[in-house]
């Protein structure tokens, strides 16, 4: 499975994304699981148990092209199948995280074709990944960039980080969450103030005051903070992370009531697994509980 996902070295180090530029981890500290050479978007690597996913289209700005989403699709989902990987970061480069659609791809596109399609269906793939998928955003993070990043389940960004909904000023509007997980993120207000203007972006800094963004770091720290905590999560019981991830989930689709069912019956369930005895038993015995995912 990994051999799908070899991306050559050499080509990451000359490209330099920000993954190589800026980490403080080692190559040789890096299991390197890159990738198909049929990858033409994305760099991918593996550092321990946790996947990094670099968008990788610099002259575009990492503008999202069909092309870029149907390889995103499919290391994502060889990613979430690998027992050897417990979490993905994605990022992008240090100018930007992703610029949005690609504008010129999609400009000629009719009304008709893209009902027909479900123009964009396929790009919200991500939101099905059971492992928990943290986005390390430097630079432009607007339209579908932060459409994305909204669909990972943590955000971190670096200080220089700029989130906005763009879409109005081409004359479309958000087409894939920008007008509704937005909201939940930021509030009505905020939300209405960036899709109805265009311009009106969000720093780092008042994204993580609104509540968008988890944590700010310098820039080049931003995906070192990604990997280690992706790393932490990586190392507890993949199952009852997914049992959080699914919860917290559910409680954008489900009233309070039958989010707390939810999340009680997840509870309950924890007790029929090897992991919960182990963590139980751990801390009872003061020592490190040994997950073993089951
Ligand atoms: C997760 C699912 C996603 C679903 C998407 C759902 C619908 C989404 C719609 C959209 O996202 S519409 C696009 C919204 N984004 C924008 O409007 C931003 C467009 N870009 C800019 O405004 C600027 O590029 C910038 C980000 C402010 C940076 O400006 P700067 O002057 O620094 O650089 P540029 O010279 O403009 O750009 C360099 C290079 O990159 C190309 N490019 C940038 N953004 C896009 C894009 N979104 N699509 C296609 N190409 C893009 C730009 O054209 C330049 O290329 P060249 O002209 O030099 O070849």
């Amino acid at each position: 499975m990994f051999a799908a996902l070899r991306q050559p070295l050499a080509r990451a180090s000359a490209a330099k994304p920000l993954a190589r530029a800026f980490s403080a981890y080692s190559p040789a500290q890096n299991a390197v699981a890159p990738a198909s050479p049929k990858l033409e978007y994305l760099l991918t690597e593996t550092r321990g148990r946790v996947a990094l996913v670099t968008l990788h289209r610099p002259k575009a700005l990492n503008a999202l092209c069909n092309g870029l989403f149907v390889e995103l699709n499919q290391v994502l989902k060889e990613f979430d199948n690998n027992k050897d990987i417990g979490s993905i970061v994605i990022t992008g480069s240090e100018r930007a995280f992703a610029a949005g659609a690609d504008i010129k791809e999609m400009k000629d596109r009719q009304f008709i074709e893209n009902y027909s399609e479900n123009f964009l269906g396929h790009w919200t793939q991500i939101t099905t990944i059971r492992k928990p998928i943290i986005a390390a955003v430097n630079g432009f993070a607007l339209g579908g960039g932060c459409e994305l990043a909204m669909m990972c389940d943590i955000i971190y960004a670096g200080d220089k980080a700029v989130f906005g909904q763009p879409e109005i000023k081409l004359g479309t509007i958000p087409g894939a969450g920008g007008t509704q997980r937005l909201v939940k993120a930021v509030g009505k207000s905020k939300a209405m103030e960036m899709c109805l203007t265009g311009s009106v972006n969000l720093t780092a800094q008042e994204a993580e005051a609104a509540g968008l963004v988890s944590k700010v770091y310098p820039a080049e720290q931003v995906l070192d903070e990604a990997i280690k905590t992706a790393s932490k999560i990586a190392n507890l019981s993949v199952p009852i992370v997914q049992m959080v991830k699914d919860a917290i989930n559910q409680s954008f689709e489900m009233p309070l009531q039958s989010g707390l069912t939810f999340e009680r019956r997840l509870f309950h369930a924890t007790f029929g697994t090897n992991d919960q005895k182990e963590g139980m038993s751990a801390f009872a015995e003061k020592r490190k509980p040994n997950f073993t995912n089951n």
